[in-house]
């Protein structure tokens, strides 16, 4: 996992009201810029000492990213690098600030379409920040895929301004071309644009830096977007009590498929029973009770056939948090029994819904809603890129101007339920408008298994009393880390069992 950031997340709108705020209470916008340019010299020498390099490039672009990359310049010169300054615009056409830090730059400034970057050991993205507003032109854009074709070739870093130049600091999306970095320093809050993808691939390692804007700047931009790190749901993780037993810590119920269909549903109850449900029941057809029976141990195996069968077994109000849809099978049937799953009660059930529970309702996703929405409990739905587009054709937009967040918002909020969209950069989104993005996941966790795991640890959790977007967001980083402990060479069965590790580091956490 990388190093922790601040919790909020911003879209470049709320960094800008945040600036605006800042620079009314009395902070000078020159001190600001002083104070990144700062961090970016600081991140531009400690990457110097460890290449033993010295020549720097710097490439600025018309706006206040630019005139951040003057400033740099300028500091690092201080420090004795050899440092050279290209800029995109005649810097007469530079206003403001950027034209300010412009002028204390004491040597020449070359053109930075003509730049040469030979013999240099280090470049500075200046180009363009959170005020990117278009794509860039042909000459940005040939000017970036020169600047990462160097990097590739000579092996040398770059170092990115806030935001490699091109990416959208609110999407992630790329806007006709974007600077590929080794390190960006970003500035008082992460933005989106960051940890959504592709963004996130383009950024390398990522900080974020205090640069005297205050967190009472925060205070009127209603920030709903949150990095998912423990400090998102530390607080409610759901821990044995002394006084407690096993039914005080939740009985969660996974509904298996058929005969040959039985693999996935058992992942998702182990997990589940690692993520700290007191009790674990597979619900099984009939024609596959044997096979389940004899594969499982500390999981309880009880007959349901469909619906009805599935109704009976939930009559028991104590099991308080089904997952349904690993193995499954996409049929009226399946959806037939995921009615009954969320079925209105009177006592507080909560739902995971995955896999064919999701696609199932393809043809009529309007039919789930009504079910999810009459839900007694939290419902969470997981659905991986694919399913998502089935179920939520409305969400996606042909433009591609949502960003993978905007698109679980407005799933949430259609659907009235947690949203966990799955993913490099996966997104959980509340209907209450709540949504956290996770800043890493390794790769090792696209193999066939591993999101029944992830359904499972969320049904733990929900069977655990936990609230539904912050049982999501627990989940997918608790998937992510035990992944991550495990390493290379991941199966589905590994993370199962490295969730005791994980569980070892936040109950250590917990108790500093
Ligand atoms: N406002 C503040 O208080 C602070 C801002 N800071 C820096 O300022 C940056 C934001 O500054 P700006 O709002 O000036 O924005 P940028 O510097 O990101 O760029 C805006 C400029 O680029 C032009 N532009 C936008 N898209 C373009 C495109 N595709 N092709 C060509 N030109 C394009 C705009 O017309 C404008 O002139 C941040 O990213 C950060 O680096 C920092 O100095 C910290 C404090
Ligand atoms: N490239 C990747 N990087 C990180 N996590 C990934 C990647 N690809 C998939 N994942 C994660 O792996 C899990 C795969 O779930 P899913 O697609 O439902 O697989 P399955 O149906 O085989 O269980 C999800 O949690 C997803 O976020
Ligand atoms: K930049």
């Amino acid at each position: 996992m990388p190093s922790a950031f601040p919790l909020e997340i911003l879209t470049t709108d709320q960094m800008a009201r945040a600036d605006r705020l800042t620079i009314e209470s009395g902070v000078p916008a020159m001190s600001l810029m002083e104070s990144a340019a700062v961090a970016i010299a600081r991140a531009t020498s400690q990457i110097l000492q460890r290449t033993s390099g010295r020549r720097v490039l710097v490439l600025c672009g018309p706006g206040n990213n630019g005139g951040d990359g003057f400033v740099a310049a300028r500091l690092l010169r201080a420090q004795r690098y050899k440092v050279r300054v290209a800029s995109l615009t005649p810097l007469d056409q530079l206003r403001g600030d950027a034209a300010q830090a412009a002028a204390a730059w004491p040597c020449p400034v070359s053109s930075a379409l003509e730049c040469s970057f030979d013999g240099i050991d280090l470049a500075i993205d200046a180009l363009f920040g959170t005020g990117l507003a278009r794509d860039l032109d042909s000459n940005a854009s040939a000017l970036v895929r020169r600047l990462n074709r160097w990097r590739r070739e000579s092996g040398q870093n770059v170092v990115a301004v806030d935001i490699p130049s091109g990416v959208d600091g609110t999407t992630g999306a790329v806007r006709g071309a974007a600077v590929e970095a080794d390190a960006t320093v970003t500035f008082f809050r992460v933005k989106t644009g960051h940890l959504l993808l592709p963004g996130r691939l383009h950024c390398g390692a990522l900080t974020c830096a205090h640069i005297g804007i205050r967190p009472s700047a925060l205070d009127s931009l209603a920030v709903e977007t949150f990095v998912n790190m423990p400090q998102l749901w530390r607080a409610a993780l759901p821990l044995p009590q002394v006084d407690g037993h096993k039914y005080s810590r939740g009985h969660a119920l996974v509904v298996s498929g058929g005969a040959s269909f039985t693999g996935a549903a058992r992942l998702s109850a182990a997990a589940a029973l690692r993520a700290g449900a007191g009790l674990v029941t597979l619900a099984s057809p009939i024609e596959a009770l044997a096979v389940n029976a004899s594969a499982l141990t500390s999981v309880m195996v009880r007959p349901a056939d469909g619906a009805k069968g599935l109704a009976k077994v939930l009559s028991d109000e104590r099991k308080n948090a089904v997952a349904i849809g690993p193995g499954l099978g996409v049929s009226e049937e399946s959806c037939a029994q995921v009615e009954t799953a969320l079925a209105p009660q009177a006592y507080r059930r909560a739902a995971v819904l995955d896999a064919d529970a999701l696609s199932s309702f393809a043809g009529d996703p309007e039919r789930l809603w009504r079910a999810t929405r009459a839900a007694p409990g939290p419902v969470v739905m997981t659905p991986h890129a694919g399913e998502f587009a089935r179920l939520f054709a409305a969400c996606e937009s042909d433009c591609g101007c949502r960003s993978k967040l905007d698109k679980a918002r407005e799933a949430a909020r259609a659907s009235g339920a947690v949203v966990l969209f799955k993913g490099a950069d996966t997104v959980v989104a509340a209907p209450d408008g709540r949504a956290s993005i996770l800043p890493y996941a390794t790769p090792w966790l696209a193999t066939a298994g591993s999101g029944d795991v992830l359904t499972g640890v969320i049904a733990g959790l929900l069977a655990q009393r936990m609230d539904g977007f912050l049982a999501a967001s627990c989940a997918a980083w608790m998937h992510a880390r035990a992944a991550e402990i495990f390493g290379p060479g991941l199966i589905a069965d590994d993370i199962i069992a490295a969730l005791p590790q994980v569980w070892r580091e936040l109950c250590a956490a917990q108790q500093k």
